[in-house]
């Protein structure tokens, strides 16, 4: 099939002249051949008998400057200099046959890779927003990662364990995992790194007491410690009054309760930030569809306009919840923060294949076993957490030692807890008292903060683990042989690591060596779990700053990616439609940030506005201490710009400053009309 017969494969602008390609095409019906050099020299070879003949070649439609083009912008290819009409054209000049046949394929696979298949996402409020149990994260496959199913699994375990001979596990707890003394973390993280971490895993994990295999909550970043894990649970920090807020300080995890409450405050200056989110976007309005729910007198309008405003205030703060993830807690991660870069890995953006297929994103996610495994850091607990822990372990257990405590206690005692724990509105944590209004007093808040961020964290090791914790390693053991998980070798040659030869090679601390191979006998008998645990730490070394055993440091970035570019509403439907030009601004990760990108600085400025002065490494670099801090800005020559003192409440000016930080990004938006801008400094004046 000829598409133009008459226009040449030089185009539209050879077409047109005087000279046209008629001039240089035969054309014989439909067993019509180009000029030979067309079907066989191509381009060039075409180019060159134009020019011999005296036909201009128009600089800008000709099928040389399209392929040029092509080649040298082939991520922008300027779509007027007509390259796919050349090659439309070139294919139908061709003889019929299996040349023209294997362009023509090429072609439609071409155009076919352009899309996603199946399509990446769908239209309407039922995808737009985050579903309370995480379903439909996946339009295809509604269930995939949604709370209440079974984790995922990676690894193929290929070398049996022998099931009823792996050791016991307090023993395994006594001899590799339990803390022989507390030594600092390496690279400068404070305890409140980990209590980001802890908020990190209580959002993807939650695994069901009754039936291990299930987990409870969804496989996504969607804050549901904050938003709760399912309907039932979300339906109770909701106050629906038309403004789509949350109860005052309120949060849905009461598992979060019996950690140290730094977990508890930082998921407080979230609940916080949407309620700050919400009001303004209801001030904004938008889309001027929203009113003074005062004045609105039908329940079920009351209800819509609720609705809309909570869940596009849930999509901001998860994206801020993201974007401190991606620069605050992945810049200690990678040591980022010791070199002054504000750098980051961006797991979201649109990739192209070779053949400019898409490279998968926002198709849903599954938390793995492995993943699990993986994220138990309990040997990362600080001196002060450590005290914590101890503090309420004798309380839950009255008096019985560690090694007495039996997961069957743990259970029961986790029952009890659950029934007399207050409602929802009165929990509190760490000591602290809600006022008449049910808040926390920002002071106290604050506190706990600059505490965990003086608090230096443990190092990753074996034999690092709080003796408090027996019963949690030897419970996470147990679950890993009811799971059915790999050696950590399988899991080692599944990610193209080395497997070990040795004990000695795995960690080359005599001491640990040979008490594993007393424990295991042959090193492809050791288990994923305690391999992980107590397995050498990597070093302090650029691009390393969290510095777990060299297998974590490895496998939770892959976790982590698929993890976060899995997610629907991070990548496909992450846009200023759903999220408001406000929310989509408002959210962004902004480089030059202060504390190198920091969103957790801004975060605590705006929801603690008068406890931090505006430069303060309290504020910009909290998951660090301040010990180590003054190192690094020191060999960075920029310690004059930052506050290292800790500072009591001081005068507010922050909110208004973050509020105008706000509307310079807004300004800068290329999304938002001039209308909108207009409305935007209105309200950015108002407030200055
Ligand atoms: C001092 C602080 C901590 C305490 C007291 C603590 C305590 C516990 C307890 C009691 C469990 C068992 C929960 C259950 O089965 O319901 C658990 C599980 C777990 N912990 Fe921790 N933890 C702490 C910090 C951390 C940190 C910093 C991390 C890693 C970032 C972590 C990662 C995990 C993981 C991944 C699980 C499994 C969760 C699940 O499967 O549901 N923990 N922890």
């Amino acid at each position: 099939m000829s598409l133009n017969r008459n226009s040449s494969f030089f185009g539209r602008g050879s077409t047109r002249s005087a000279k046209a390609p008629a001039d240089t095409t035969t054309s014989t019906g439909n067993t019509s051949t180009s000029t030979a050099g067309t079907a066989k020299g191509g381009v060039l070879k075409d180019a060159l008998e134009q020019v011999k003949k005296g036909v201009p070649i128009h600089p800008e439609h000709s099928a040389f400057a399209a392929v040029l083009d092509a080649v040298k912008h082939s991520e922008s290819i300027d779509d007027r200099k007509l390259l796919l009409e050349h090659g439309l054209n070139f294919i139908s000049n061709l003889p019929p046959g299996r040349l023209q046949q294997d362009a023509q394929d090429k072609v439609i696979k071409l155009l076919y890779n352009d899309l996603c298949h199946p399509p990446a996402t769908c239209i309407g409020n039922k995808y737009a927003w985050r579903q309370a149990d995480g379903r439909f994260n996946n339009v295809a496959i509604p269930e995939m990662g949604k709370a209440g199913e079974p984790y995922a699994r990676s690894v193929q375990q290929t070398h049996p364990l022998p099931a009823n001979e792996l050791p016991d596990p307090g023993l395994i707890f006594d001899s590799l995992l339990k803390r022989d003394g507390f030594v600092k973390h390496p690279a400068g993280l404070s305890s409140l790194m980990f209590s980001f971490a802890a908020l990190v895993i209580h959002t993807c994990f939650r695994t069901s007491h009754t039936d291990v295999n299930v987990n409870e909550t969804s496989s996504y970043v969607d804050l549901s410690p904050l938003y709760g894990h399912n309907q039932e649970s979300q339906n109770k920090v909701r106050n629906r009054d038309g403004r789509g807020c949350l109860y005052p300080d309120i949060f849905a995890e009461d598992r979060l309760l019996l950690l140290p409450p730094a977990v508890c405050v930082i998921l407080v200056l979230f609940s916080r930030n949407h309620n700050y989110i919400a009001r303004k976007l209801l001030e904004i309005n938008e889309r001027g569809t929203w009113q003074d729910p005062s004045k609105i007198t039908d329940e079920e309008d009351l209800k819509k306009q609720d609705e809309e405003i909570f869940q596009t205030a849930r999509l901001v703060n998860c994206g801020w919840f993201g974007s401190a993830v991606f620069s605050d807690y992945v810049s200690c991660i990678l040591g980022l923060v010791r070199q002054g870069s504000s750098w980051t890995l961006d797991p979201f953006g649109d990739i192209r294949n070779s053949d400019h297929s898409t490279f998968e994103r926002g198709q849903g996610n599954v938390c793995s076993v492995e993943f699990n495994c993986l994220y138990r850091w309990h040997a990362t607990t600080s001196e002060q957490d450590e005290k914590w822990v101890d503090t309420v372990f004798e309380k839950i257990f009255e008096g019985k030692s560690p090694e007495q405590v039996t997961p069957a206690d743990f259970k029961s005692a986790a029952k009890k807890i659950q029934a007399s724990t207050p409602d929802i509105h009165h929990w509190t944590f760490g000591g602290l008292q809600r006022d008449e209004n049910d808040m926390f007093n920002d002071e106290d808040l604050a506190k706990v903060l600059k505490d965990a961020t003086d608090h230096p964290a443990g190092a990753f090791r074996a034999r690092g683990t709080p003796a408090s914790m027996r019963l949690h390693e030897m419970m996470g053991i147990m679950q890993n042989r009811a799971w059915g998980v790999c050696s950590l070798n399988d899991f080692r040659r599944y990610l193209g690591l080395k497997p070990y030869s040795t004990f000695l090679e795995w960690n080359p601390d005599p001491e640990i060596a040979y008490a594993a191979e007393k424990l295991y006998g042959n090193i492809e008998y050791l288990e994923l779990y305690v391999g992980l645990q107590a397995e050498e730490a990597k070093p302090v070394v650029e691009g390393a700053g969290l510095c777990p055993g060299y297998t974590i440091s490895r496998a939770i970035l892959s976790d982590a990616i698929a993890l976060t570019r899995g997610d629907r509403f991070f990548t496909h439907d992450y846009t200023p439609y759903n999220l408001t030009s406000w929310g989509f601004a408002d959210c962004q990760r902004d480089p030059n940030a202060w504390g190198f990108g920091s969103t957790l600085g801004r975060l605590f400025l705006r929801t603690l506005p008068e406890q931090f002065t505006n430069n303060s490494t309290y504020a910009f670099f909290p998951l660090m201490t301040p010990e180590s801090m003054k190192v690094n800005l020191k060999n960075l020559k920029c310690s004059d710009k930052y506050d290292l003192e800790r500072k009591g409440p001081i005068a507010s000016f922050q909110t208004v400053k973050d509020y105008r930080q706000i509307g310079d990004i807004l300004k800068s938006s290329a999304f938002t009309t001039p209308q909108y801008q207009e409305r935007v400094k209105k309200v950015v004046k108002g407030k200055g």
